[in-house]
């Protein structure tokens, strides 16, 4: 989190609440800009990592089907709103060369990529190109559902709804009974 000013973050919030009418001075409020300046570090944490460093050890296993890891919880930022949007991720590879991640890294790689100001879009593709940058699988195949904030709490205001977005890369894009089969088990409960 070297990169992040903690004390501009400290005056941005301070101005908000002063713009919205609020006294920033009452007893409830004093340690609020310090408190979210603490709070965007850590959710914009994203921004000072490299999600490719997860998969930079790699193991080597004779493993030639599918690996999915399904129901990754994540928090993001609406870039649009700066209101989260939450829900699960589903990540699918299949392994060339028995080049295999820890499972453990897909989780990972979920997390960091949503820790900046995103767009859902963008979480699905950047998880996708990165495993396979790093892995170079025979294809990769991610799921995203959320529900956003920016369309419940505010404008829309539909409790509720849910975005999905897809991102097939390699053979997932090319074989339909290979993209029906990993949704098949992303879609078992
Ligand atoms: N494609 C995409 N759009 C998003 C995402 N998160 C929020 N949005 C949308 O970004 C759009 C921004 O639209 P604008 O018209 O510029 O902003 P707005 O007036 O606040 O829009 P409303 O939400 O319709 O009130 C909205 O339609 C949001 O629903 C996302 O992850 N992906
Ligand atoms: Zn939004």
């Amino acid at each position: 989190m070297t990169n992040v000013d903690l004390n501009k973050i400290e005056q941005a919030v301070k101005m908000i609440l002063e713009a919205v009418g609020e006294d920033v001075n009452r007893e409830g409020l004093l340690d609020t800009p310090k408190r979210v300046s603490k709070m965007y570090a850590e959710m914009f944490s994203g921004l000072q990592m490299d999600p490719r460093e997860y998969f930079s050890t790699v193991f080597h296993e004779d493993h030639e089907e599918f690996v999915l890891v399904k129901d990754i919880g994540f928090h993001s930022m609406c870039e649009h709103h700066l209101v989260p949007f939450y829900g699960k991720a589903h990540v699918a590879y299949i392994p060339q060369d028995g080049k295999v991640a820890g499972l453990s890294k897909l989780g990972r790689c979920v997390e960091t990529v949503a820790r900046r100001p995103q767009l859902q879009e963008r979480i699905t593709s950047t998880v996708a190109d990165t495993i396979m940058e790093m892995l170079q699988p025979k294809g990769v195949y991610v799921v995203v559902e959320a529900e956003h904030m920016c369309m419940t709490m505010r404008g829309l205001k539909k409790p509720g709804a849910k975005t999905i977005t897809s991102v097939a890369r390699g053979v997932y894009e090319t074989d339909d009974v290979k993209r029906q089969e990993i949704i098949s088990f992303i879609q078992m409960s």
